[in-house]
């Protein structure tokens, strides 16, 4: 009997949010088992032999491992989508959502990780300038896409804008989207945050780790003034 597809994964991550997202979009319900990474639960040999890259999120869709979030959102919308605008058949409209969804891999996300993991994981008690000024160069690659759309591939929601909203929702607590220079980032930003999931399956995750990544700044400096 097949049952509900487990999700590894915890709600301060980004990219797992990205996959709660996009399985809200579809209405697809999964199995959820909190992951935790400070506890490293993602190094142990059971976690290993899912994702030997030792990332959440992972879904176990009844014995088919998928692993990171941008793959797992095509293959949750391939599979159980009941249309096809999240996730077009089409050639070239797909190209340009996997462009998107690379440009979050490849640009937005290690943007967000940049300035959040040395003050999670290595005592960081500041993220430098620099780290924000480079999320705002990223910022500026999606202005660019959304020229007179209203999501980045178009007149429809794709799982595209699922995944980056989830980075860039988490990047703008630390590097805030400045209207003026990004004013069509800031609509778009806005416009997701009515769809009905956003709440549940987004923000609760970025206000999570904002207020970690707020709380640990400050433990982090007193830490270092003490030493
Ligand atoms: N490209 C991957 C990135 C996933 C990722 O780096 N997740 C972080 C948590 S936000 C993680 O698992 N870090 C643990 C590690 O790298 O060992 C995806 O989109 O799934």
């Amino acid at each position: 009997m097949s049952t509900k597809p487990v999700l590894y994964y915890s709600p301060r991550s980004p990219p797992c949010r990205a996959v709660l997202l996009t399985a809200a979009a579809i209405g697809v319900e999964l199995d959820l088992r909190l992951t935790n990474l400070k506890e490293k639960e993602h190094l142990t040999p059971e976690f290993l032999k899912l994702n030997p890259q030792h990332t959440i999120p992972v879904l176990d869709d009844n014995g088919t491992v998928v692993t990171d979030s941008h793959v797992i959102s095509a293959y949750l919308a391939d599979k159980y989508s009941p249309d096809e605008t999240l996730y077009p058949k089409d050639k070239l409209k797909r190209m340009e959502v996997d462009a998107r969804l690379y440009y979050d891999a490849g640009h937005l996300f290690p943007r967000v990780r940049l300035m959040v993991e040395p003050v999670i994981y290595f005592g960081a008690d500041n993220i430098e300038q620099h780290k924000i000024n480079y999320m705002h160069l990223a910022y500026d690659g999606l202005e660019k896409c959304l020229t007179n759309s209203p999501y980045l591939c178009g007149e429809n929601l794709t799982i595209a804008d699922l995944c980056a909203v989830a980075s860039v929702s988490s990047g703008a607590i630390f590097a805030p989207i400045n209207e003026e220079k990004f004013p069509k980032l800031a609509a778009w930003l806005k416009r997701l945050t009515q769809l009905p999931y956003y709440k549940k399956s987004n923000q609760e995750g970025a206000d999570l780790l904002g207020s970690l990544v707020k709380d640990l700044l400050v433990a982090n400096k007193k830490a270092k003034e003490n030493q």
